[in-house]
């Protein structure tokens, strides 16, 4: 396609950037109008029967204390359209090979499938093949009822209880935030750990007070090859059959979620314990795959099958919303909006809920892998800004750390906000869930309507000096989403749903492949080479600039290598 910023509605929106965009004060928009809430906020409804509500959860998304206009959103939309977003989005509902740089289909939405609809991929229809989505979900709800029950022991006949999971990126990410979220649907007598780092304390924690007779790895690794959980894993494997003196029936309390059932048997794990996902699965997609197994595990199948409705009814919305009602194109486009045309270069997003606290650190994956990117389809460099930073933590607690800088700082933090309506821990008659609710309102409030000078004066005994300091200009972007019943696995699956989209609708006004990921191998292969030169006597690192061989020299002579 043409270059994004040469695209007509580009020069629109810099143009109307300009006059209005500059110039917009987002308080005086809500006193000139007073239906802009009802203009700019819309309502999805998740069907009754998977939600926390009788009626079916409403999920409410605000998107008024944007800076923006009703021209605006036109502007933002005509370039989606020019730039093919409804075009993109149906290639990658049909199957086709969309992550055009590892030739590969970007189908995670079969996954979530659950009304199947007819999904294709190279002709094959990938909800009901043999070993295809359906199967696997079936071999899912069985291993997973077994284990919950006590049906599938250990080797000595015990329940198996303390789940490790081994794997990292999205083959951890997913399963961790996820199990943390749905913590309050999560089986009592289960323990989880998740163990990614190849930083050895993290499988020495987990494995410190684990039994061995009570404990089922779950190998998650799409490609089984990487370097962090084959290690990991065999370090686990050791640890088993050493711990049970090699009495340790591995069939029994190893299995794998991958790919690649060729490197699955190599590690000695029976085919038969393996769940496996096509390599249309992207990495950062993937905790709807197998991947979730932990997650099945944890909150039972029928939760989970719940988690894949809820993100399935999300899809559907993305799929045939028109583009102006259509939440996640909105999201999209609107970071759009400030990353181009604002210069904003961070996207904050913070959960007003405590059960959402690893949800910052997986969207971080989730939009800058896919969107971190410089290159656009045609091979050259784009000539505009791509993805931005994704940071975040759970508020209240932000708010006593970086919130300084979002309201007083000098640079535009578009954020956006989540609260669930139902704690599913009221307690103390609700008072806690009611103050939380305060703080997220007001919160996006304070950001908009900030405080003049004159404000601060007025209220009274305030020294001249300290005037400029207590002052806040205002104006600050937010999207505030509101989920109508408590945050159950639907809600969670849409919400999830929703920046998935969100970060593809970037992707695709960007012209970028938000579905590779490149950039992590340079520094993968450079760590396999310096592994090697650890274990040579004598190498100190001549090979490498000055920086980096006088460092590996210094860690070889402290760590008492040769
Ligand atoms: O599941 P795997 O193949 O072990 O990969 C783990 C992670 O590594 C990455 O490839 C990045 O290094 C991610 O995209 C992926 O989620």
């Amino acid at each position: 396609m043409a270059p994004t910023n040469t695209l007509p509605a580009w020069a629109e929106l810099q143009a109307h950037h300009e006059i209005v965009g500059k110039a917009f004060v987002l308080k005086e928009a809500f006193k000139a109008d007073p239906e802009r809430f009802q203009k700019f906020s819309t309502t999805v409804k998740l069907p009754a029967d998977i939600s926390t509500e009788p009626n079916g959860t409403e999920i409410l998304f605000d998107f008024s204390k944007n800076l923006v206009t009703e021209e605006t959103l036109d502007l933002l939309i005509k370039l989606a359209e020019q730039a093919g977003l409804e075009k993109k989005r149906d290639a990658m509902f049909a199957g086709e090979k969309i992550n055009f740089t590892e030739n590969r289909a970007v189908y995670h939405a079969a996954l979530r499938n659950v009304t199947n609809q007819e999904m294709k991929v190279d002709g094959v229809d990938v909800m009901n093949t043999k070993g295809g989505v359906n199967d696997v979900l079936e071999h899912m709800r069985v291993f997973s009822d077994q284990v919950r029950s006590g049906e599938w022991t250990g080797y000595t006949g015990k329940k198996l209880t303390n789940i490790i999971n081994v794997g990292i990126g999205g083959s951890d990410l997913g399963p961790v935030m996820v199990t943390e979220a749905l913590r309050h649907y999560g089986a009592k007598d289960m323990t989880l750990h998740f163990v990614s780092n190849i930083d050895g304390t993290h499988i020495a924690e987990a494995l410190a007070n684990s039994d061995p007779e009570t404990t089922l790895f779950l190998i998650a690794s799409k490609t089984f090859t990487t370097a962090e959980t084959t290690t990991n894993a065999n370090t686990a494997k050791q640890w088993f059959l050493e711990k049970t003196g090699g009495k340790g029936d591995i069939s029994k309390h190893f299995v794998a979620l991958s790919t690649n059932e060729e490197e699955v048997v190599k590690f000695g794990i029976d085919p038969a314990n393996m769940f496996g996902f096509e390599n249309w699965v992207g990495g950062r997609y993937s905790v709807w795959s197998a991947i979730g197994l932990s997650v099945a595990l944890y909150v039972g199948f029928d939760n989970f099958y719940k988690f894949l409705a809820g993100a399935h009814a999300m899809d559907q919305h993305f799929r045939t919303a028109p583009l102006r009602q259509n939440v996640p194109v909105l999201g999209g486009l609107l970071s759009v909006w400030y990353t181009n045309f604002f210069n904003a270069q961070t996207h904050l997003v913070a959960p007003f809920d405590q059960y959402l606290h690893r949800f910052p650190a997986y969207l971080q994956q989730l939009s800058m892998e896919s969107n971190g990117k410089t290159i656009t389809s045609d091979g050259t460099p784009a000539k505009y800004q791509t993805g931005a930073v994704l940071f975040g933590e759970p508020c209240t607690n932000a708010q006593h750390s970086f919130f300084q800088l979002v309201h007083q700082g000098t640079k535009l933090i578009p954020a956006d906000f989540i609260l669930a309506a139902k704690s599913h821990n009221p307690v103390s008659n609700n008072l806690h869930q009611k103050m939380l609710a305060s703080n997220y309102l007001a919160q996006a409030e304070a950001l908009m309507v900030g405080k003049t000078a004159d404000e601060v004066r007025a209220e009274g005994n305030v020294p001249e000096s300290l005037v400029p300091h207590k002052v806040f200009l205002g104006n600050r972007p937010t999207t505030s989403i509101l989920v109508g019943g408590a945050i159950g696995p639907a809600e969670l699956g849409a919400l999830i749903v929703y920046y998935e989209h969100l970060t593809f609708t970037e992707g695709a006004v960007w012209d970028i492949n938000s579905f590779d990921q490149w950039g992590v191998e340079l520094g993968k292969v450079l760590a396999k080479k310096i592994l090697k030169e650890l274990d040579e006597e004598g190498n100190n690192g001549e090979a490498h600039d000055a920086s980096t061989g006088g460092l590996l020299a210094a860690f070889k002579k402290y760590a008492n290598l040769s």
